[in-house]
């Protein structure tokens, strides 16, 4: 398997305190990858280390399949990144300021309208930034990540501040990339709901360790569902259940089990009736990929 971006065993040390240890990052030409984790999980240090910003403590990388420390300038050519918020000239336009950096990076002047394109800001091209609004700013930001054609493009929490259609543009903005573009997307957040519906493939860090990395699919499947019996006399019947050796939980006035084959739902639903409990509904509850991310990263165990 052909990886665009490749880690093994990467490791950052600040002083005492292990902020990134031995990942594994595996991340597939094409995919819009989900770096995902709480606050302070280590994500911005790992997208430091991949950009050349900061030395790992140990650890290799690999980018296009080279080397980081050998192939250094010719691999950071090929990628575009945005981490923490971009900087501009508040008083020349979007237009002007893509200009600017145009004319460091050496493209040529057409590629600004292609990027103003890109991020849909074509119609206020000429307006100044000062008046944009955050997610506007945030577009702008990848625009000019996106001057130099990259390969690969890097987003540290791009979404990070923006109101919920601020979210969506961005959120449709990368969908876009892989399919018309040919790039390949590292999007990192704390929240799995801003990216769920825009990830192929996630990896979840939590206190720098690596807990989970595949497709969402393969996520979904560690949903658990949860059975839940509404009936009369709630906290009685759940003291009948536990004194029948049944393990459930009595929560807002319903029983809840974690676990349950229907061979228990019948057994179950037998001994309510037998107490004389009355057994209005017996529901099946989806775990949310929210509900499995917070889960995952409580319990802080690789699975
Ligand atoms: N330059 C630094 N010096 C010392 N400690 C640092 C430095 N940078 C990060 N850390 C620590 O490393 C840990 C990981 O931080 P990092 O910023 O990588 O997390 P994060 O997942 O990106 O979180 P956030 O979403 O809050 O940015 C944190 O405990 C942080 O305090």
């Amino acid at each position: 398997m052909e990886y665009i971006v490749q880690t093994e065993n990467l490791s950052k040390q600040f002083g005492k305190e292990q902020a990134v240890s031995g990942l594994d990052l595996k991340i597939r030409k094409g995919e819009i990858y989900g770096f995902l984790g709480p606050n302070g999980a280590g994500k911005t240090t790992t997208i430091r280390m991949l950009l050349g910003l900061m030395k790992p403590t140990s650890g290799k990388i690999k980018i296009f399949q080279k080397d980081v420390t050998k192939d250094r300038i010719k691999i950071l050519s090929k990628i575009g990144s945005l981490v923490e918020n971009p900087s501009y000239y508040p008083h020349l336009t979007a237009y002007e300021n893509l200009e600017a950096l145009r004319k460091i990076l050496g493209v040529p002047k057409s590629r600004i309208d292609e990027v103003l394109e890109i991020v849909r800001l074509t119609e206020a091209a000429n307006k100044k930034v000062k008046g944009f609004s955050l997610g506007m700013k945030q577009r702008l930001g990848i625009a000019a990540s996106l001057l130099h054609n990259p390969e690969l493009l890097i987003l540290d929490e791009p979404t990070n501040g923006l109101d919920p259609s601020g979210i969506i543009e961005i959120r449709n903005l990368i969908k876009r990339l892989p399919s018309e573009y040919g790039m390949t997307v590292v999007i990192s957040s704390h929240l799995l709901s801003e990216i769920d519906q825009m990830a192929t493939t996630v990896g979840i860090v939590s206190k720098g360790k690596m807990i989970f990395q595949d497709s969402i699919e393969a996520m979904r499947m560690h949903a658990q569902p949860k059975v839940i019996f509404k009936v009369n006399n709630s906290e009685q019947a759940w003291r009948s259940l536990v004194a029948n050796g049944i393990k459930a939980e009595c929560k807002e006035g319903q029983i809840v089990l974690d676990e349950c084959s229907d061979e228990k739902v019948a057994q179950i639903v037998q001994i309510l009736v037998q107490d004389g409990f009355s057994v209005y509904r017996v529901e099946e509850e989806k775990q949310s990929l929210e509900d499995i991310f917070l889960q995952m990263t409580a319990g802080v165990q690789a699975i």
